[in-house]
């Protein structure tokens, strides 16, 4: 494979260079750096928690086990990477030129003698975790996994598109020997490769063009227990209810179009992946789960347990959305039963709201079911957020990622979706409260209340909709609105006597801790059209003027047509079929 530089340009992110052909072919956006800086610092706090998790359990065995001193137990985190000829081997994947060649030019495996430590039967080593980059494309997330991540093992990247697989393999060369000698790339379907190798990686890194549906089976299949899925998508138009029935036959779910409907999206993601999951007998536990820019994304640790599992519909609830004044109500699915020392498992009990609005009196929509357990690990949060401080340098993305990690570290764990304050006055016609004020009487009324990652404008609390409406009852009192018709929800709202007096006196916890620390939570996108991309290779029109930037269009259109045609029809002939 000949590489005439001059037909590239170098991209470089983190500490991995990519080499971008003029004629874009191959899959690349800038904007996820985001996405990619986010993973790094999970991945990072994975490995130090994965170790943790590793020498616990040894103790726990050589208290049990004679004569293994506590030293040998400490120094069993054993770095080793497998051998990578079996899977290099593989007949699906083709020639591995890259791989091939590496394993003449450096050794593969840079394992010493590992320490040994008995554990029950055999003799046991923390190997460093394996890592599927299922959907490469150029590769540029797996080099700077293998390039940026101590103690990482092998990472294996696959693509079904061969320019992408050659792309990716030219990058591996380009990024030296450490990437040489640890990332692998193959021409396979992402879904085939997973389905056979079962429970074989310790982290699946999904990150497709928009949903990531068609990959969860075969992922959730593909993941050691206790390992970590890290699953984007991007298909936020459905997942927020632009095509409901789209987004059920997807997902299994019901998106309910509120203000809320990005952590929706998230909650709906997460149900589905716990469905797949409960297939094979494994269940799902959330560490940190993120909205922004125009995608989702969740990181996940995976288990097997027939018993726990039953507890899957604890986690999940149905929520009823008023069609006339956005109130909503959530509908666990199941509920348990103390006995004894027994529980027993039951449907949950509803419905929980009448068919009419206690509030305004309209109907409910019904969405869902979604996950309404904790959406993130905040033990994990914090740990994570420390580490991103402590190593500024490495993420490019830093002010970004770290004004979303601190705004999670501030989010109630225990409260699904959010109110927007906005709305409320919205459909009482009334001037808004300041946050402030309003966070006040919450908090005033015996109630917490805490900003959300998703929107700045939203507000988690455990107050129920009865406490938020009395509370802006109170507040209309004082700041009266014009008369509007009776049938408006606002009026039906208004014209019942508040039970609870609101207290605006400024309670102390009223500041969000962006304010107290007057530091930003959400910043501005850093340049314009900081959004999704097009397809690798798909032609880029006028009509993608909003999308990509008028600089982008006119600079693709100004091409030589010709060379765009060749393209194109390279492309068709290898892909007969586009996926
Ligand atoms: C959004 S891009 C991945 C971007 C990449 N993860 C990054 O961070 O730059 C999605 C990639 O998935 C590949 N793809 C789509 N379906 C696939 C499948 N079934 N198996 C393997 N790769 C697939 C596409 O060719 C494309 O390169
Ligand atoms: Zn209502």
């Amino acid at each position: 494979m000949t590489t005439d530089l001059s037909d590239y340009a170098i991209i470089k992110e983190g500490e991995a260079e990519i080499l971008m052909h003029a004629k874009n072919q191959v899959f690349y956006n800038k904007t996820q750096v985001n996405n990619r800086d986010i993973s790094i610092a999970v991945l990072r706090a994975f490995i130090e928690k994965r170790k943790e998790e590793h020498v616990a359990r040894l103790s726990k065995k050589t208290k049990t086990a004679p004569k293994v001193s506590e030293k040998d137990a400490s120094n069993s985190v054993v770095e080793e990477v497998s051998n990578e000829s079996d899977i290099i081997d593989e007949k699906t994947n083709g020639d591995c030129e890259v791989a091939a060649e590496i394993s003449q030019e450096e050794p593969c495996s840079i394992s010493e003698e590992p320490n040994k430590v008995t554990e029950g039967k055999g003799q046991v080593e923390l190997k460093p975790p394996r890592v599927l980059e299922a959907l490469s494309a150029s590769g540029l997330r797996a080099l700077r996994y293998a390039r940026e991540v101590e103690g990482i093992g092998q990472v294996v990247a696959l693509d079904n598109d061969k320019i992408s697989v050659e792309a990716c393999r030219r990058n591996i060369k380009f990024n030296g020997s450490v990437a040489c000698s640890k990332v692998e790339s193959h021409l396979a379907d992402a879904r085939v490769h997973m389905l056979t190798h079962p429970k074989e990686f310790d982290v699946v890194d999904l990150d497709p063009y928009g949903s990531p549906s068609v990959f969860l089976d075969s992922a959730v299949q593909s993941v050691v227990d206790g390992g970590l899925l890290m699953c984007t998508a991007t298909d936020m138009a459905v997942l927020c209810g632009g095509n409901g029935e789209v987004c059920y036959s997807k997902y299994g779910s019901y998106p309910l179009r509120g203000k809320y409907c990005h952590e929706m999206a998230l909650r709906i993601l997460l149900a589905c992946i716990e469905s797949h999951a409960n297939r094979y007998k494994r269940y799902i536990v959330p560490v940190l789960s993120v909205q922004m820019d125009f995608y989702v994304r969740v990181f996940v640790r995976i288990y097997s347990s027939a018993s726990a599992m039953k507890n899957t519909p604890l986690k999940l609830s149905y929520v009823y959305q008023c069609i006339g004044c956005d109130s909503f109500h959530l509908q666990p699915i199941g509920r348990t039963v103390a006995k004894n020392s027994s529980v027993r498992y039951l449907p949950g009990f509803g419905p929980v709201v009448p068919q009419e609005c206690n509030d305004c009196g309209k109907k409910f929509n019904m969405g869902g079911p979604i996950w309404s357990a904790p959406i993130h690990d905040q033990e994990w949060v914090t740990s994570i957020l420390s580490d991103v401080k402590s190593m500024k340098e490495r993420y490019p993305a830093y002010d970004r990622i770290s004004a979303v990690l601190t705004t999670i570290s501030e989010e109630l764990p225990d409260v699904p979706l959010f109110l927007s304050l906005h709305n409320l006055c919205a459909t009482l016609k009334c001037t808004s409260p300041s946050a402030v004020i309003f966070r006040s009487a919450v908090i005033n009324a015996g109630y917490r209340i805490s900003g959300t990652h998703v929107n700045p404008l939203g507000l988690k609390s455990d107050a129920p909709m009865d406490v938020i409406w009395d509370i802006m009852r109170c507040w209309v009192k004082n700041h009266p609105v014009k008369p509007q018709p009776p049938d408006q929800s606002g009026t039906v709202i208004l014209a019942k006597e508040p039970v609870l007096q609101a207290n605006f006196a400024r309670a102390v916890a009223s500041l969000s801790k962006a304010q107290t620390k007057k530091v930003a939570r959400f910043l501005p996108n850093p340049e314009r059209h900081w959004g999704p991309k097009l397809r690798a290779g798909r032609q880029i029109t006028s009509k993608h003027i909003s999308l990509l930037g008028p600089d982008a269009v006119n600079g693709v259109l100004n091409h030589e047509e010709d060379e765009e045609h060749n393209a194109k029809r390279q492309k068709i002939e290898d892909h007969p079929t586009p996926n």
